[in-house]
């Protein structure tokens, strides 16, 4: 009953509609804030990483291009007769070797055929060794300088980056190779590139040579010199290999989406991608969205409670006067006007309340009235004479005091209902009235208990009851000797009058009976008479 009761209260629906509207409202929010988020960060997330994919690819393009221009320089200084004195050109290379630093594998120069015929610093394995079958080696044989592809270097046994530049003799012919070894893990390389991470360890660079198809080197140890996925596997990276250089968001082979930018390196073929995962990328959205929603909850607690308190503040009234009305209708509180505290919505509907409580009332006086009352003389009938005689017999025995119930018939008055009809007959019943009030006290009550019967019921009489009462009974005679005038025409009534008086035997119904067998005696005698019983 109770949970019923706070189910239906207007309160609870109000909270619970408010509590909905604010959930609707957040996960509105919540959504709109994280796809606009998302939005406006994506380009500053992309710019951020294209500016770092281009740094990084500058850099390594200035290594590049310094160590291509020192092996043509080398090359160009090389004496050609030191090609055939081998001690005499690792001497040459030893002296030139002591100001550069920038090939840490060493400098070796081979026959036009790819045999090294000298090398500085020494490296176990690589004197007269060929490498004819390297690509760079094939290529600045043709006469032309070369990058070779980044491989697991045959003497040094790590990775290393080969650059060639031909040697030509004075017929412009290829009579030798200048090659520089650059181990990729060198210092003041590309340790910018392997060593710096974007974000919180997910993100980084990888520098990628498509025309080898492997990662040259990256932040991830782990991807020096591995195959690149397979074309499928992530769009963009797609993209890249076939020239696309810009920004995006991707998916990688194993489905996490990433904010990817690549930028060439000039000097090479190679390109530079910045990556960094969308999870942290976009990390702010999720943060924001966690926010809106703690927010939103907290709002809707505090409004909840807030509107719950106000709502029963302003509904308190009602609910008192609800309660009010249910114990007046149990009866247990008489029907009087609710209080009204304000005279806001709630106030007016007491007040209507109030109003209708007034008018049920009236009501209930006039039905009241109704019942007890005659309508068309507005005098006390048999019902109400009946209560007041009981209570005269016992108000007259507790004060020693005597009663007397004068019954009075009229005389000939169906006369005037005959000649003149019934509302002439009215009139003479509203005229005998008037004329037997004028004589009876306000304590005593006079009833017309039917047609054209009256009852006067005399109470608080002394010893001299019995006179007192004829003497009444005289003056209504008296009072009828008077003709009425209805309508223009005089009509005459006379009154039989039959007078009971009380005994300590008495009883409002024999009383009632002696009173009307008098006035049958009184009839007897002709009218306007009266006797006594
Ligand atoms: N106009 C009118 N007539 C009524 C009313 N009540 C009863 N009557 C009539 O009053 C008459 C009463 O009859 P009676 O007592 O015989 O009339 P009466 O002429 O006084 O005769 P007696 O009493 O024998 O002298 C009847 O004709 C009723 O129809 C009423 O409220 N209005």
């Amino acid at each position: 009953m109770t949970k019923r009761r706070i189910f239906d209260s207007i309160i609870t629906r109000l909270v619970i509609m408010v509590v909905c509207l604010v959930t609707v409202g957040t996960v509105i929010r919540y959504f709109a804030l994280g796809h606009f988020l998302r939005q406006d960060l994506t380009i500053v997330v992309q710019e951020q990483q294209q500016a770092l994919a281009g740094y990084v690819a500058r850099d390594i393009d200035d290594k590049i291009t310094q160590r291509q221009t020192l092996l043509k320089q080398l090359a160009a200084d090389l004496p050609q007769a030191l090609l055939s004195r081998p001690a005499a050109l690792q001497d040459w290379l030893r002296q030139h070797y002591r100001y550069q630093s920038l090939f840490p594998g060493g400098l070796f120069v081979t026959d036009r055929h790819g045999r090294v015929i000298a090398d500085y610093p020494t490296a176990p394995g690589r004197q007269n060794h060929s490498y004819a079958d390297r690509d760079y080696i094939q290529v600045a044989a043709k006469g032309s300088g070369y990058i070779g592809k980044p491989v697991i270097g045959y003497a040094l046994r790590l990775p290393i980056l080969p650059m060639a530049t031909p040697l030509f003799d004075n017929n412009k012919q290829v009579s030798g190779i200048l090659v520089g070894i650059t181990p990729l893990s060198s210092p003041g390389f590309l340790d910018l590139l392997q060593k710096t991470q974007i974000g919180h360890g997910k993100g980084g660079f990888q520098l990628v040579s498509p025309r080898d198809n492997l990662y040259v080197a990256s932040s991830q140890q782990a991807l020096a010199l591995a195959p690149l996925p397979v074309p499928g596997s992530n769009p963009l990276h797609d993209r890249a290999m076939a020239g696309y250089r810009g920004s995006g968001i991707s998916s990688n082979a194993a489905g996490e989406e990433e904010v990817l930018a690549m930028a060439t390196v000039p000097s090479t073929n190679w390109f530079v991608v910045a990556q960094v995962p969308a999870s942290e990328a976009f990390a702010t959205v999720g943060h924001a969205q966690i926010f809106a929603i703690k927010s939103a909850i907290v709002a809707t607690i505090l409004f909840g409670l807030l509107a719950t308190g106000c709502m029963y503040f302003v509904l308190r009234p009602l609910f008192h006067a609800a309660e009010d009305a249910e114990r007046m209708a149990h009866g247990d509180i008489p029907l009087v006007p609710l209080s009204i505290r304000r005279m806001d919505e709630v106030g007016h509907l007491i007040a209507a309340f109030n109003r209708l409580l007034g008018k049920l009332h009236e009501q209930q006086g006039q039905l009241e009235r109704l019942a007890h009352h005659d309508t068309l003389t507005g005098l006390p009938n048999r019902r109400l004479l009946a209560d007041r005689l009981k209570l005269a017999l016992a108000q007259s025995r507790r004060h020693g005091t005597h009663l007397a119930l004068l019954f009075m018939d009229l005389d000939g008055f169906k006369r005037i209902n005959d000649s003149q009809g019934h509302d002439a007959g009215d009139e003479a019943l509203r005229m005998v009235t008037e004329r037997l009030q004028a004589i009876v006290r306000e304590s005593d009550t006079l009833a017309r208990i039917g047609g054209d019967e009256f009852v006067l019921l005399m109470s608080h009489l002394d010893t001299r009851a019995a006179e007192t009462a004829r003497i009444v009974a005289d003056k209504c005679i008296a009072a009828m000797q008077q003709p009425l005038s209805i309508n223009g025409a005089s009509c005459k009534v006379g009154i039989s009058i039959g007078i009971a008086m009380d005994t300590p035997a008495s009883t409002a119904d024999s009383l009632m009976q002696q009173a009307d067998q008098a006035m049958y005696l009184a009839k007897h005698c002709g009218g306007d008479c009266l006797r006594q019983v």
